[in-house]
């Protein structure tokens, strides 16, 4: 099976290129694909497939040419990932399966529309962050309060006032399955600046990873809250948002009715698994 391996700011993933849709794409073979020890090792995994394989109905309708089938690294399946479209269209880029500009990546969540040149950085909206109350986190018996945000994906970001290294996050913070009964992925900020702040990130299905796209746009959504409720649930504040994550730094822009993620997309490395690994 061909792979290629990229990341952005440091979210790694391993990418699998299906055209027509030919892989029996396993919850187990993801798990072992990004497998750190015993694979190749990833955050999660992109099959890069034409939207009219994908094999899901409510996919097939979206009019993009290509689908971004993003699996979490214990093989579950996740709507949307911030940093996995980014790498995604300059994967297409690069292998000449799409030309540099503007255009729509299908995912679970809808169109994503990217903006991506011959080299450098890639811009994706986002679509509008829904503003869903309020939640709470426990990391080692201390809670957290925070806001639930959905970026089609379910994030909940808390405010720490804690260095962000003090957290353990070797263990899944706790949640109330209620409230989040899919699972949810939990950031934790500062601020550390006018309109900049830092943030770690437990994902769910992956764990702490270096980076969250769709968490940055979440915590960006939070701090522009301050702590206020919005008037309605995609009537939300406006403005840019620098996100330090432990793997370098995106730029969030939230704008009336839609949001947009700029950062890092970098391929690294491609090969082949051996015949009768998987
Ligand atoms: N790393 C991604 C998010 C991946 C999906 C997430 N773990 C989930 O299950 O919702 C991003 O960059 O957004």
């Amino acid at each position: 099976m061909r792979f290629i391996k990229g990341h952005g700011t440091e979210n790694d993933f391993v990418i699998l290129p299906d055209p027509d849709g030919a892989l029996d794409l396993t919850a187990d073979a993801v798990a072992r694909l990004c497998d750190r020890h015993a694979g190749i090792g990833a955050d999660g995994v992109l099959r890069v497939v034409r939207t009219k394989s994908a094999g899901e109905p409510a996919v097939e309708v979206l009019p993009a040419e290509w689908f971004m089938d993003y699996r979490n690294a214990d093989g579950s399946v996740a709507e949307m990932c911030g940093n996995g479209v980014r790498v995604f269209a300059r994967y297409l880029v690069d292998a000449g399966l799409a030309e540099p500009g503007e255009w729509d990546v299908a995912t679970r969540a809808g169109l994503r529309r990217v903006t991506v040149g011959a080299s450098g950085d890639v811009r994706v909206e986002m679509s509008a962050p829904v503003y869903l109350g309020e939640g709470e986190a426990t990391v080692a018996g201390e809670t957290f309060g925070g806001v639930r945000v959905s970026m089609g994906n379910p994030h909940l970001a808390c405010r720490v006032d804690v260095p962000l290294a003090e957290l353990d996050l070797c263990h899944a913070p706790g949640f109330d399955p209620s409230v989040f009964p899919e699972g949810v992925n939990v950031e934790f900020f500062r601020t550390v600046g006018e309109r900049h702040v830092e943030m770690r990130v437990y994902e769910r299905g992956s764990g702490e990873t270096r980076s969250c796209g769709t968490g940055t746009v979440a915590v960006a959504v939070a701090a522009a809250l301050g702590g206020s409720v919005p008037r309605g649930l995609t009537d939300l504040p406006t403005g840019e948002w620098t996100v330090d994550v432990p793997g370098g730094r995106v730029t969030v822009s939230l704008e009336a009715g839609t949001s947009y993620l700029t950062g890092p997309a970098v391929l690294v490395a491609e090969g082949e698994t051996r015949p009768g690994w998987l």
